[in-house]
């Protein structure tokens, strides 16, 4: 299959299919048609798409966490506990790592080995091991639209297993299951096998269930400028919808100053309609996903729920249709159910308490909506160039070029030259632009808010900024001041 930017013929796709089914003895039980069968008789309450748009026609932002463990019945008894006793809107299946980089004798060994110890051996759900028999009895035995989540670079044999069972949304990207997940997997080969599951999101569209697409948002979750993020966001929804997707939901990792994260997801919605619009996709379902704090945590509990409130916060003043939830135990590992449920909790009291408020616009928030949106213009104008009016061939050459460039990424294929660092008051800026094509205007912009900060912090505009900036939250701040 060459990589194009255009939708997959059923032929293609059906050929490729074959051989995508053979990638473990699961993959014989999925029946597109009876799966079709299967979503239509699931009640509607059970269906991601359409939570999501009732939750944005109602201004509501809804609550979501991540979970995942190696067995059935104690992953049934999870998502439970953090619908009944987490309050939690939509619930996840977070995918485990050997299935990420399709391990599955890994897994099998890791269920076994969790059956003999009593407890999960796995740091998340192991979807392909357990085929569609295993997770349709998760989906009968929970309440909530399910979603699949993870960060998996060829994610075609977990995405048909899954949807097969009675998932009903799907999260990742050719981009951004790659870029910050993987070393050496080439962005032809994730985009055409990301164009493979939206295109089988497409054929479930085609016979009448809405199953929802989320990109990765947040990237590597380290200082992304808001614009390179939601370059990548708008680029992966064009993907998506070229293959028939409808409902799509675009994300952004909050970045910690409110002015700037609430401007990204205004930004990053608006901008992404024109652009639907502008390419001919008239019927997309948008909706927006914010992410809590994506970096470093404190170990205190008490501070980390200051964290996760203050994230709960911007997304609800934001007006995103969602927030990704994190929990007190995000600086040690896999949360327990108490602490999942915890932080659930405390999100959807700050959720509740905010209700109806919204951001109203300032000077600020307008500048700052303006500037992402001209950065991410520059960029986006710039991939469309290089692939010659093809979305998918400029993504390539843009990541060749660092036109793309996300910070801290571990792919061989990010340049990995432009570097970011917080200004005077915490928005995200480039330091160093790389190959970012930014006007210098906008370039000189972003100078002159860390030259704001080098003159209140009596040192020039350096590297240092940046490593500072990493560990701050870590350390109980927002900026990384110099000691
Ligand atoms: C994208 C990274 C996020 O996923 C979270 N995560 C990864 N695996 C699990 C898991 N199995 N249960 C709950 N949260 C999880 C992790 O704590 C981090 O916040």
């Amino acid at each position: 299959m060459k990589l194009k930017f255009k939708k997959w013929t059923e032929e293609e796709f059906f050929q490729v299919r074959e051989e995508v089914l053979k990638g473990w003895p699961t993959g014989k039980d999925v029946d597109l048609e009876e799966a079709v069968k299967y979503h239509k008789s699931l009640p509607a309450s059970k269906n991601f798409s359409k939570k999501l748009l009732d939750a944005k026609k109602a201004g509501i932002t809804l609550a979501q966490p991540r979970a995942g463990v190696a067995l059935i019945d104690e992953h049934i008894e999870l998502l439970n506990f953090l619908d009944t006793e987490g309050g939690a809107d939509l619930l996840p299946s977070t995918i485990d790592s050997y299935t990420r980089q399709n391990k599955y004798e890994n897994c099998e060994k890791g269920i076994e080995e969790s059956k003999k110890a009593g407890r999960s051996l796995l740091n998340g759900f192991p979807g392909v091991n357990h085929g569609v028999t295993g997770c349709r009895r998760v989906v009968e035995a929970t309440n909530l639209p399910l979603q699949l989540r993870h960060g998996t670079p060829d994610a075609r044999l977990l995405s048909e297993i899954m949807l097969a069972a009675g998932f009903t949304s799907d999260e990742g990207g050719g981009i951004s299951y790659n870029v910050p997940y993987a070393k050496s997997v080439s962005l032809e080969k994730t985009l055409i096998d990301w164009q493979y599951v939206d295109r089988l999101v497409g054929w479930y569209e085609e016979h009448g269930v809405s199953i929802n697409r989320e990109p990765f948002g947040p990237l590597t979750g380290t200082l992304v400028p808001p614009s390179m993020s939601n370059a990548v966001g708008i680029l992966e929804g064009l993907m998506a919808a070229e293959q028939g997707v409808k409902n799509i939901t675009l994300g952004y990792g909050q970045c910690g100053n409110l002015i700037q994260d609430v401007a990204a997801i205004r930004a990053l919605e608006s901008q992404a309609e024109e652009y639907f619009k502008e390419f001919g996709y008239n019927d997309i379902q948008l909706t927006t996903v914010f992410h809590q704090w994506m970096g470093g945590f404190p170990e205190d509990e008490a501070k980390a729920f200051g964290v996760i409130s203050n994230g709960a916060s911007a997304a609800a003043l934001a007006g995103a249709t969602k927030v990704i939830v994190k929990t007190p135990h995000e600086a040690i590992g896999v949360p327990t159910k108490e602490a999942n449920a915890a932080g659930i909790r405390a999100t959807k009291m700050v959720l509740n308490l905010l209700r109806g408020q919204k951001l109203s616009t300032s000077p600020e928030l307008e500048k700052e909506i303006e500037i992402i949106k001209a950065e991410t213009k520059c960029i986006l104008d710039k991939v469309y160039e290089l692939g010659n009016g093809d979305w998918a061939i400029g993504i390539v050459k843009a990541f060749e070029q660092g036109v793309l460039d996300v910070p801290f990424a571990p792919s061989i294929y990010n340049a990995g030259k432009m570097m970011p660092a917080r200004d005077n008051v915490g928005k995200v800026r480039y330091l160093a632009l790389g190959n970012v094509p930014l006007s210098k205007e906008l370039a000189d912009y972003n100078m002159a808010q860390l030259e704001e900060r080098g003159k209140f912090e009596g040192r020039p505009v350096t590297f240092q900024m940046t490593v500072d900036d990493i560990f701050a939250v870590g350390k109980g701040t927002l900026i990384g001041r110099p000691e």
